[in-house]
């Protein structure tokens, strides 16, 4: 399992907050006029002490009835007026900070999709699913409420110190004493709390990796009869995570308690104070119950620092947690692509030049001749010459040209790899000549699966290059690359859609495009299927067997016609006659499509004109599968499990 990459260098909770400034920028002014809005409310409720003031020194102790009544209206006019603000606040924010968390979420998913494969190798699914919904979930609640309070809570109380300054600066003095013990534990606060937080974030990405593990792997976890290990490993994380929030919990009641008990206890002292002032005749009764008024309205501003912080360092964590992805680098597009989209673009109606590549002998066709009785060929009728062409992108012309599918001295290394480790591909030279399929042979882990995945570019070569019909990969747009190599791999995956749709994610648009696909994959149970093509197959495709994934996976392979196939051992999972079936429309597809693909049966070499093999790194042979049976141990070696029988196939 991928390990969680460590967190950045620490940064403050404000500078860290400020990033979201972008996303929350279309949606400003909404929010000013909501904090605006909830000031006011705040301010309004601190009028309330002094219209008190008025009723206890004026009709109170004048005994009027009218005066009474009429400060009793006031209050109520004044207690509704704060009601409606809050509420009209809250109506304000909840709209636009839903947009804001769903723009965020969007981007994510955006970004995700643009990263290169080797950032997902590195990074744990769970870490990134509780970035997309746990972390984003933190971040619209601190938009809508810690970020609006803090603000709100900090002018309310400075308005409400100077009313009570006002009143009587002697007591006022008395409420500020806390205000220093106070402010010192809120920065020791923040300090810790923001570590545990982090701890607390990343906890939960690990848990919902162990959880997505348990659900998909539920297979392998119930035949193995493992629930309980799974169970024990789950117990074991979640407990960590409960440690966590209970330390986060102990702070917060840490800070509770400071927050809440000095402030109370000023009051207390002020009260006291106060009272005697009142009996000496030195403070009016009506100011005394306007000053404590004050005093206690300001209780909720200040008890609310404590989680309003909490919640302000959750924020800031899942801020930095959301950015650590959106600024990983995501696969970059060659200069040229505009240029070379462009004639992507020109290619789906244009003549197909490749086509005049294929009769033009390419210059070093000469030198490598095609294997005896396969050339010239008829059109494919499987895909004809329908298929899609276009004109040469400009860069085609920036090297050599060498039609088919070229690796030049490619050398690779995986970027996690450890220092000084032998490279996973060594220097590999191997050109698969235009409509010319090439098996790779080679043992376990001998780097099959690796040199495939550098034709679509899911990894980038580490030295050397590779050429589609001349034409550098790395200088056309992955747009156009992925749409002229279409791949198949061993483990098919399918998504959460129909049948239907899975296919034609390959590229075909039309349901001539998905029928033909289907018959030629020998996918056509697809059509018995309840729904036909439309049926839903279920996540990962879980629902089918794994030959009917791995068919499904070869229609979509070949159903938007590509130039170039790479096939990763593509028919491993089917039986001895379907397998058969397959390789019968295969061949008629391979006939006209230049492909690799990864073999590790004879079957699946007899496909291919010529065989490679690959050991250590380098391809030390290359032939016809008879040549290397023949002159090869090591090739005899890995194709020995060859059933009797094939021979007369071989000499096809
Ligand atoms: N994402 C990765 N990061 C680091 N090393 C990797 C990664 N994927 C594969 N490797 C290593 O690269 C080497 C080649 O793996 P690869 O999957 O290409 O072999 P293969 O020939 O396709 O094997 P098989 O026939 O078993 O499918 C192996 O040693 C493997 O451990």
């Amino acid at each position: 399992m991928p390990t969680t990459p460590s967190p950045p260098e620490p940064r403050s909770a404000v500078r860290t907050l400020l990033r979201l400034w972008p996303y929350v920028r279309p949606v400003r002014a909404r929010l000013f006029t909501a904090a605006f809005i909830a000031i006011l409310a705040s301010c309004i409720g601190l009028v309330i002490p002094l219209v008190l003031k008025w009723m206890v020194d004026g009709p109170i102790a004048d005994r009027d009835p009218a005066g009474v009544w009429l400060g009793a209206l006031y209050l109520l006019l004044l207690g509704l007026a704060e009601a409606l603000l809050f509420g009209l606040r809250r109506w304000l924010v909840a709209r636009p900070l839903s947009r804001v968390e769903a723009e965020m979420r969007a981007g994510l998913y955006r970004h995700l999709q643009r990263l290169p494969v080797a950032f997902h190798d590195r990074w744990p699914s769970g870490q990134l699913l509780s970035r997309a919904t746990t972390d984003l979930m933190l971040l619209r609640m601190f938009l809508a409420f810690p970020l609006t309070f803090l603000l709100v809570n900090s002018v309310t109380i400075l308005v409400g110190v100077i009313i009570m300054l006002i009143q009587d600066w002697t007591l006022g003095l008395v409420i500020l004493i806390p205000a220093v013990p106070v402010l010192i534990t809120c920065v020791v606060f923040e300090k810790r709390y923001s570590g545990a937080a982090r701890l607390a974030q990343d906890q939960v990405g690990d848990l919902t990796t162990v959880v997505e593990e348990g659900v998909l792997g539920i297979r392998i976890i119930k035949g193995f009869g493992r629930h309980r290990s799974q169970a024990l490993a789950f117990r074991e994380l979640s407990g960590k995570l409960r440690g966590t929030e209970l330390y986060k919990a102990r702070l917060l009641a840490t800070i509770l308690g400071v927050i809440v008990t000095l402030p109370e206890l000023a009051i207390g002292a002020a009260l006291v104070l106060g009272a005697v002032q009142v009996a000496d005749g030195d403070l009016s009764a009506g100011t005394l119950v306007a000053f404590l008024s004050t005093a206690l309205a300001l209780r909720w501003p200040v008890d609310s620092i404590g989680f309003l912080l909490a919640m302000s360092q959750e924020a800031a964590t899942a801020t930095e947690r959301y950015f650590e992805v959106m600024d990983a680098a995501p696969e970059t597009e060659p200069a040229a692509a505009a240029g070379s989209r462009a004639a992507g673009a020109a290619r789906a109606g244009a003549a197909a030049p490749r086509d005049a590549e294929r009769r033009d002998p390419p210059p070093d066709e000469s030198s490598s001749p095609a294997p005896a009785g396969r050339r010239p060929r008829p059109p494919s009728p499987a895909l004809g010459s329908a298929r899609a062409g276009g004109p040469p992108s400009p860069e085609r012309h920036d090297r050599p040209r060498t039609s088919g599918l070229h690796f030049h001295g490619v050398t690779f290394r995986y970027p996690d790899a450890p220092t000084g480790s032998p490279p996973v591909l060594d220097r590999i030279d191997l050109h698969i000549r235009p409509g010319e399929s090439l098996a790779l042979v080679g043992a376990t882990g001998s780097g099959k699966t690796t040199l495939t995945a550098l034709v679509p570019r899911l990894h980038e070569v580490t030295e050397g290059h590779i050429t589609l019909n001349g034409a550098d990969i790395t200088r056309m747009s992955r747009e156009e690359l992925r749409s002229r190599v279409a791949v198949a791999f061993e483990e098919p995956t399918l998504f959460s859609a129909t049948v239907g749709e899975n296919v034609l994610m390959g590229g075909g648009t039309t349901e001539e495009d998905l029928t033909r696909a289907l018959a030629v994959a020998q996918a056509d149970f697809a059509h018995a299927l309840p729904h036909g093509t439309n049926t839903q197959v279920g996540e990962q495709g879980l629902s089918l067997s794994g030959g009917q994934r791995q068919r499904l996976a070869l229609a979509r392979a070949v159903v938007g016609r590509p130039d170039f196939l790479v096939l990763d051992d593509p028919l491993s999972a089917l039986d001895v006659h379907t397998e058969a079936a397959v390789e019968a429309a295969l061949r008629r597809v391979l006939a006209d499509t230049t492909a690799l693909i990864v073999a590790h049966r004879p079957s699946t070499v007899l496909l291919a004109d010529r065989v490679a093999l690959l050991s250590g790194g380098r391809i030390t042979a290359i032939g016809t599968h008879h040549e290397l049976l023949r002159g090869n141990p090591e090739y005899a070696h890995l194709m020995s499990g060859e059933p009797a029988g094939t021979q007369e196939d071989d000499e096809r």
